[in-house]
Formats: C-alpha cells, structure tokens, sequence
C-alpha cells in the first residue's frame, strides 16, 4: 500500500495506478476504522482493479460545540488494517494540505441536506460535500462507496455527483452499501467507542425500537403516534433526547406523514451518556 500525504504525491500515484486502463474506487472515511468501513472496502474491490481509501477527519463538518477535538484518530493502526485488506492507495492529507491559508468556498446542497440531520447539524452537509467534492477531484476515482448508515450524506453526495459532475457517468458510480451492524443491532459507527458499559447496553434498544415502530407503520398504525410511541420508548431506555425520529421518503427525504405506495426510510439520531447516535431503515419494503 502506498501512503500519500501531498497532493502532488497522489498525482503521481494516481496516474502509476491508472497505468494500463485500471480503474479506482474511492472509500472516503474519517479514520478510527471498524467493520463498517471493511465492508465498505471490499465492495468497493468487487468492483475495481484498485481500492483507494481516505482518511482524513474534516473540520468542516463539525459544528461548534462538537467532537473535532476528541474524535479518535488511530493512522498506525488504521494503516496495518488496510493493508491487511489489499487496499492500494491512503491518502491521509493534513488539514493544512486540504485547506492551504486562503481557502474560501462552499458546496451548500438544498432540499436533500435541509431536515434530519441538516436542521440539528447547521453546515454539517456543506462540510461533506466540499471535502467530497475535493477528494473526487483529488483521486479521480471510477467509483466511490459510501455507507447507508449514514443514509442523508449517501443523498446528499449522488446530489453533488449528478449536479457537479463528479462521476463518470454521473451518479450511478456512487455506490450505497448496507449498513454494517453488532451482533446485537446497534449500526457500527466510530462514535461507538464513545459509549460506557451501560449506555452501550441501553444503545442497542435503538434499532430494536426501530424495527417495533417499522412493522406498527407497515400494519397500518398512524405515523405520528407511533413515532411519538418511538421517541419515549427511547427515552425511557436511558436515551437522553431524540433529536429527530421521523419518516422520509428514501430518495428526496421529504417528510412523510402517510407511507401510502411511497418508499420510505425511518431515520433517527439520539443521544445516550453524551454521545449523538443515527440509524435508519427501510419502511415499506416487505
Ligand atoms: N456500520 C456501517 N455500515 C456501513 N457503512 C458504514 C458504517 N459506519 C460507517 N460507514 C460508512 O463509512 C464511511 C466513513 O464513515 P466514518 O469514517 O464517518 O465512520 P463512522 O463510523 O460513520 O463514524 P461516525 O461515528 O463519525 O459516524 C461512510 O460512508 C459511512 O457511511
Ligand atoms: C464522507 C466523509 C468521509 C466526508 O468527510 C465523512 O462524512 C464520513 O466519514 O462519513
Ligand atoms: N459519518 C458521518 C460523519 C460525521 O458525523 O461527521
């Protein structure tokens, strides 16, 4: 595997991969890898000659107030994983490589990036889609593979893929995959670590209420009361607030308060013992 710092390097490795028509899919991360990210990475070798992965951890995403400072940050140990898994490229570029002094400009998505985790995250998706935006430039990858775990980034990126033209050819090279889960449900999620014994315990009541409250929307139950029914299941099992729990449809995000023939996507972001957790699933799909 080869580790590249500068862009001018990754240029040049880039170009060396390329060599005789060989293609690149790109798995952007933040670092602090698990299981999620593995799966993420092995998709993406299914589907081309080199997998090109990033680690950089965005300080354009993160709001005031949030985890820039704590979030882990664990290269050495990153490094042996990937390439125990025959990952061709890291590039792990510094903040300073990825915003020279002078930088100043901004994706900003409307409509998919505006509820969920857009309204309790102001600029969050302004911060992926720039720094997404880059590293497809950067890397100039066939395809890039992203988690569902994170269900409105995966819509917030086809966006700027099929509006920028980031993809050849457009947005159909971003490819979702699943999310990757404990044995117990909980989605794994690099904030996971942040969780003491007892909130890691009470965390799994997360997808395990999601599930309940799924089946009640599919039977026919009122979406507003279920999901009201949701949000104090949760509460009531350790979780200190729900920021959001509600139904969307899967692709637009718009907020839907009947399933009716719509495909549908529940998705939640709660805190427990001071740590925000997000998951979603498919309604409507059996
Ligand atoms: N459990 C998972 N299953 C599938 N994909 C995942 C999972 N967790 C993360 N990913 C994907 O891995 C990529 C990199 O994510 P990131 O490095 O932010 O990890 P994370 O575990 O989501 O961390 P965080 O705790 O910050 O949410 C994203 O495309 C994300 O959706
Ligand atoms: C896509 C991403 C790497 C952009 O920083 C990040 O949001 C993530 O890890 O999900
Ligand atoms: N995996 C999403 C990145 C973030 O929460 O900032």
């Amino acid at each position: 595997m080869q580790t590249v710092n500068h862009l001018e390097m990754l240029r040049n490795t880039v170009s060396e991969l390329r060599e005789g028509g060989k293609t690149i899919a790109l798995v952007p991360t933040m670092g602090a890898l698990h299981e999620g990210h593995l799966t993420l990475m092995r998709e993406a070798a299914k589907l081309a000659d080199h997998v090109a992965v990033s680690i950089f951890v965005n300080p354009t995403q993160f709001g005031p107030g949030e985890d820039l400072d704590a979030y882990p940050r664990q290269l050495a140990e990153d490094s042996a994983m990937l390439e125990s898994e025959g990952v061709a490229l890291l590039w792990a570029p510094s903040v300073q490589e990825m915003y020279p002094a002078g930088f100043a400009s901004n994706i900003t998505v409307s409509g998919v990036s505006s509820g969920f985790c857009g309204a309790d995250r102001p600029g969050h998706f302004d911060g992926v889609a720039t720094v997404v935006c880059k590293l497809f430039h950067q890397v100039l990858p066939d395809i890039a593979c992203f988690g569902e775990k994170d269900w409105q980034q995966l819509a917030v990126i086809r966006q700027i893929a099929r509006d920028l033209d980031l993809t050849r050819p457009f947005a159909s090279d971003i490819i979702g995959v699943p999310t990757v889960r404990e044995p117990d449900g909980l989605a794994m999620s690099s904030r996971n670590r942040y969780l003491d014994e007892e909130s890691r315990a009470a965390a799994a009541t997360l997808p395990r209420e999601m599930r309940e409250a799924i089946a009640r929307i599919e039977d026919g139950q009122h979406v507003g009361r279920t999901l009201a029914a949701l949000e104090d299941a949760l509460l009531g099992a350790g979780f200190s607030s729900v920021d959001y729990a509600d139904l969307g449809d899967a692709d637009s995000l718009e907020l839907l308060e009947k399933l009716g023939d719509r495909k549908g996507r529940l998705l939640v972001a709660a805190r427990i013992g001071g740590t925000r957790l997000i998951d979603n699933m498919p309604v409507g799909a059996r």
